[in-house]
């Protein structure tokens, strides 16, 4: 039993559609993403990329366990995901620090919620904001930092309790280009460390072809479906801005360009018909 919860992939989902009721509440409903099924192994990269609209958030809070999928259902190292999932930590794009909060007591925040002491989450929430870049930062408040220096807390705040797999939903997207590209390699490094499973959320191909192991291409919507898998084989450590430059980078983007770019152009049609 022991041995198959060992083998069973970080993530599964199996057949997922997900209908919600649409806003005008005129009793029509619109169906988000449609027969989603894909794994991702222990230790391994995904990242999700697809036209804005397409389900990528909503898959994501499938796998999270904040929402509850109208059919199909996911498993997380071969659990049924039918809470919140225990195994999972979430990034989201948006700000989640506590603004009321320094630097240190964010961090600790994540092992309060979990019933860890005060002080005893404090002291290991120290060399978390080391291993994030932020050491002398632990009392600034979130509004005295950068944008970059908050998502290094928010990072550090999610993986203090130990994920199994991490669930990021476009983290970076708010920072500048090169803030990101520090924060993304920051991710690599920490993710090479202990080697966690990452779904990745992003709009920008590039970023994704980057940072990992496979891309899932979502169709544009109604109905999304996974349209394109491709294995990344680039070497790895890699350097986000560096591996940009190789001809290998250059043609795994061609190529999967060749078939977002059509279902970009339809989700930008429909959100205009929307
Ligand atoms: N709770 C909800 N109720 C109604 N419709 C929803 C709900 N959640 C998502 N949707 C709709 O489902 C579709 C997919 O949304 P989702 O946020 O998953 O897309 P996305 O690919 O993450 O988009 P983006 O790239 O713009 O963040 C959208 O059309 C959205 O309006």
């Amino acid at each position: 039993m022991a041995e198959a919860a060992a083998a069973a992939p970080a993530l599964q989902l199996e057949g997922v559609t997900c209908t919600f009721p649409s806003p005008d509440g005129r009793g029509r409903s619109y169906t988000a993403v449609q027969g989603a099924s894909f794994t991702v192994a222990d230790g391994e990269f995904v990242s999700i990329v697809g036209p804005t609209g397409s389900g990528k958030s909503t898959m994501l809070n499938v796998a999270a366990g904040l929402l509850k999928p109208s059919e199909g259902r996911a498993l997380s190292f071969g659990q049924p995901v039918t809470g919140i999932n225990p195994k999972a930590g979430y990034m989201f794009q948006a700000e989640a620090l506590m603004p009321w909060k320094s630097a240190l007591d964010n961090v600790a925040a994540g092992l309060e919620f979990r019933g860890v002491s005060r002080a005893e989450a404090r002291q290991r929430a120290l060399p978390w904001l080391s291993r994030v870049g932020l050491e002398g930062f632990g009392d600034r408040f979130p509004h005295q930092l950068s944008g970059g220096m908050r998502k290094r807390v928010a990072l550090a705040q999610t993986l203090i309790v130990d994920p199994k797999i991490i669930l990021m939903d476009e983290p970076f997207s708010a920072l500048d280009v090169q803030t990101r590209q520090m924060m993304e390699n920051e991710l690599l490094d920490l993710w090479a460390a202990d080697r966690k499973s990452v779904v990745f959320i992003t709009h920008d191909l590039e970023e994704a072809i980057a940072m990992s192991d496979r891309v899932l291409v979502l169709s544009a919507g109604p109905g999304a479906r996974l349209i394109g898998e491709y294995r990344i084989g680039l070497d790895r450590p890699r350097d986000v801005a560096e591996i940009r430059m190789t001809p290998q980078f250059l043609a795994l983007h061609q190529e999967i360009w060749a078939q977002l770019r059509d279902e970009v152009l339809k989700g930008y049609a429909q959100t205009k018909l929307r």
